[in-house]
């Protein structure tokens, strides 16, 4: 497909350009060809948008999931993490079935479409499920099978076979827009010599890997008690926060921390040294109540940091937008410093350095990268005036005012209408799905 956008608004993320007042996008299959001000030269474009009223930009990395729990949306609130994990989200994914993870993630991609999630790294079961969700409506995923080893030897070698099969089976599929990871769970649910061999078949393989660490001051006072230091050192100890490509000389396979709250500045020191890219996920961490990510410090120490919303049990929606706004004033009030993490660092959070560990050549709108963008209404009551376009996005604007969505070239949706979905078979059998899923734990429930 040939893409005319124009009358657009354009907010490219790209440092040399900003923001473009009134202008055009040219899309030429998956790439971006052209961006200009003004009006394009005409051309033989297959379908033109006129995006008068609306704004531009990349669309948004949601950079830490548990997909095929969206079927477990506000199955267990207000628990404690462990006693959450343990008691109710463990026994309720012990009988989830793959037709179940295809329709929950299914049903979790359509909300990232909705919500203007174009990209997204995901952590989870049945990931064969997921990888057929991500072809079928045409987002972009990072997806890794969540390897929970216990400490159990014999465990931990199935686990990492179904881990290392998927990375086989999927990585670059559906033109690239499928990639992977491999998955160990976390540092306490997976032994240190797991994790160090789970590295090594990353650097064969050229994967990056995902992992949760230092979520809870519980998982800080554990690895303190049984090992005598953090997470994060006890990991540093087999390398593993450095894991590059055979023959390289520096770390350069993405390694994504998910959560990093409980970091010290020693462990920050560690990150920001070998280039661990952070997941910060504040409305779970808030609803958990597992604490406050030193962001702010984090940022300025050189790290990485990118937003995720985590699994629909803990958050309960998919929607960027309130991500966006929480992550903003949770450090704010954190540090009593209201110009801490101001909102263009937010959206960049959101944006581009999402797209540095899922797609490089996404998260930013300039010619030869790939087209994966949104439009946003500006035709609404909370969208009037705009100031300053990044506090629009962060304060007030929402994932509702997401119009149309682009990516790899394709039009995801136009206008509100989805286009590659039936929106409405999905959200039933996804309903379906989880009423029988929750039908199944109570009948066994009552068996034990
Ligand atoms: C991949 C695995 O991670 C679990 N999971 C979901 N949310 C969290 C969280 N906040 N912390 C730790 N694990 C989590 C999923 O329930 C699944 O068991
Ligand atoms: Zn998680």
């Amino acid at each position: 497909m040939f893409i005319l956008i124009k009358n657009a608004r354009i907010l490219t993320l790209d440092d040399s350009c900003g923001e473009i007042q009134n202008g055009y996008i040219v899309i030429d299959n998956e790439f971006i060809s052209k961006i200009g001000a003004g009006t394009p030269i005409s051309g033989n474009y297959d379908k033109i948008i006129d995006a008068a009223g609306s704004l531009v930009m990349p669309g948004l990395s949601n950079t830490h999931t548990h997909l095929g729990m969206t079927l477990l949306r506000g199955y267990a609130d207000d628990m404690i993490l462990k006693d959450w994990l343990e008691k109710e989200i463990w026994p309720a994914e012990a009988e989830l079935t793959a037709e179940d993870v295809y329709w929950g993630s299914l049903l979790g991609c359509l909300e990232m479409i909705r919500f203007g999630t174009t990209a997204f790294c995901d952590m989870y079961f049945f990931m064969d499920e997921t990888a057929k969700a991500v072809e079928k409506s045409g987002i972009r995923g990072c997806l890794s099978y969540g390897m929970i080893e216990l400490f159990d030897e014999e465990r931990g070698n199935a686990e990492f076979i179904k881990g290392e099969r998927l990375v086989r089976e999927w990585q670059g599929k559906a033109n690239g827009r499928i990639t992977t990871m491999y998955g160990p769970h976390a540092p306490n649910t997976c032994s240190k010599e797991f994790i160090a061999k789970v590295k090594k078949a990353a650097e064969r393989d050229g994967v990056g890997v995902h992992i949760h660490v230092l979520e809870t001051e519980d998982e800080l006072n554990t690895m303190k008690k049984n090992y005598g230091v953090c997470s994060v050192h006890h990991l540093d100890s087999v390398g593993f926060w450095d894991t590059r490509l055979p023959g390289s000389d520096k770390s350069s396979l993405p390694i994504l921390a998910a959560h990093s709250v409980w970091m010290s500045e020693g462990d920050i020191k560690i990150f920001a040294e070998k280039g661990v890219t952070v997941s910060h996920n504040p409305i779970s961490n808030m609803k958990l109540a597992s604490g406050i990510a030193p962001i702010q410090k984090m940022i300025q120490a050189g790290v990485l940091v990118t937003l995720g919303t985590d699994g629909c049990a803990s958050n309960n929606n998919l929607n960027m937008f309130e991500e966006m706004k929480t992550a903003a004033l949770l450090q704010k009030l954190d540090t009593k410093d209201p110009t801490a993490l101001p909102a263009k660092t937010v959206v960049e959070m959101a944006t581009k350095n999402g797209a540095q560990v899922i797609d490089k050549k996404t998260g930013v709108l300039k010619p030869g990268n790939k087209a994966d963008l949104i439009l946003i209404d500006l035709k609404k009551a909370n969208a009037i005036p705009i100031f300053d376009i990044y506090s629009h996005l962060v304060y007030s604007a929402s994932g509702s005012d997401v119009k149309t969505m682009i990516v790899d070239g394709k039009i995801l949706m136009e206008d509100y209408k989805i286009l590659v979905l039936d929106e409405y078979e999905v959200m039933k059998n996804a309903h379906e799905c989880a009423q029988n899923l929750v039908k199944r734990v109570k009948d066994k429930n009552k068996m034990l």
